[in-house]
């Protein structure tokens, strides 16, 4: 198991982000008692994306500016910083909410709220993932709220990662659920033919976004989702990214590729740290 004290000499490596992201050693403010590898006793799949979660806030300093993500376990975590915020542990954060939903949940728990207009580099974002590979790189969207997400974490020093183990897998689409893309609602048909016809090596099957009604998922910025469905796993995950990202109409995708600082894993052995 990686130690957390590795997460103290962290660096990022992607030039692409340097110019805004600047190397920052991530340091915990606090450490959970839990957090030494420890076997966790018989956790339910929510207990585990809590014990991740609580273990993430650890690296939360007050006066920190913060990315919220979006879904189940960054609901977790949006809940603790709430409540560390009410018991006075933590002061003067303010976050950046990644969709909607998130922006509801921080404003109930009296989180001071901010935009990437008015905060353009952040200190910490924390957010949950559907895939983890062994390099890091990601897989997030099912939720939807991709676009806004890779907007904050890219624009955030650090941006940890908080996943109970169902989530790795040995190559991105390896899961085969669903690798979502958020495309324009113009001419949406043409462009899932694109995106199937682009990945018909790996066997890809591009489906609608629908919501129960059948009617078509509309993402927080007015734009459909097409699920892209593999039979094999993606190799060339920046390939893939680069490829999909020409196709007009395609707003953003849900490969997150050496975005990761670290990724906290909560399993039945306990909880580790992975860090490049
Ligand atoms: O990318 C996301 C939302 O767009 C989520 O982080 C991802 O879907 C994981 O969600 P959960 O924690 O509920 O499993």
């Amino acid at each position: 198991m990686a130690s957390l004290s590795l997460l103290s000499s962290l660096h990022h490596s992607t030039s692409a982000h340097l110019i805004l992201r600047s190397p920052q050693p991530l340091k915990p403010r606090a450490f959970s008692t839990s957090i030494r590898a420890q076997a966790v006793p018989a956790l339910t799949q929510d207990g585990l994306k809590k014990l991740a979660a609580d273990k993430a806030v650890d690296y939360v300093k007050s006066g920190m500016v913060l990315g919220l993500g979006t879904g189940s376990t960054a609901a977790f975590v949006v809940d603790k910083i709430g409540g560390l915020l009410k018991s006075g542990e933590l002061k003067d954060i303010i976050g950046i909410p990644t969709s909607k939903r998130t922006e509801e949940q921080a404003r109930s728990l009296g989180i001071p709220l901010t935009t990437l207009d008015d905060h353009p580099l952040l200190d910490l974002a924390i957010d949950g993932a559907d895939e983890v590979d062994p390099g890091l790189n990601l897989v997030k969207g099912r939720g939807g709220a991709l676009l806004r997400e890779k907007m904050v974490e890219a624009a955030s020093k650090s941006f940890v990662v908080v996943v109970d183990e169902s989530k790795l897998v040995s190559g991105l689409g390896g899961s085969k659920l669903a690798m979502p893309v958020e495309v324009v609602q113009f001419c949406w048909k043409y462009n899932l033919v694109r995106l199937q016809d682009m990945f018909k090596e790996l066997g890809c099957e591009a489906k609608l976004r629908v919501n129960a009604d059948g009617k078509p998922y509309v993402t927080d910025n007015f734009n459909y989702i097409v699920d892209l469905y593999f039979e094999t796993p993606i190799k060339d995950g920046l390939g893939a990214g680069k490829e999909i990202g020409k196709l007009e109409g395609v707003v953003e995708h849900g490969l997150f590729l050496d975005m990761a600082t670290a990724v906290i894993i909560a399993g039945k052995t306990g909880v580790e740290v992975k860090s490049k």
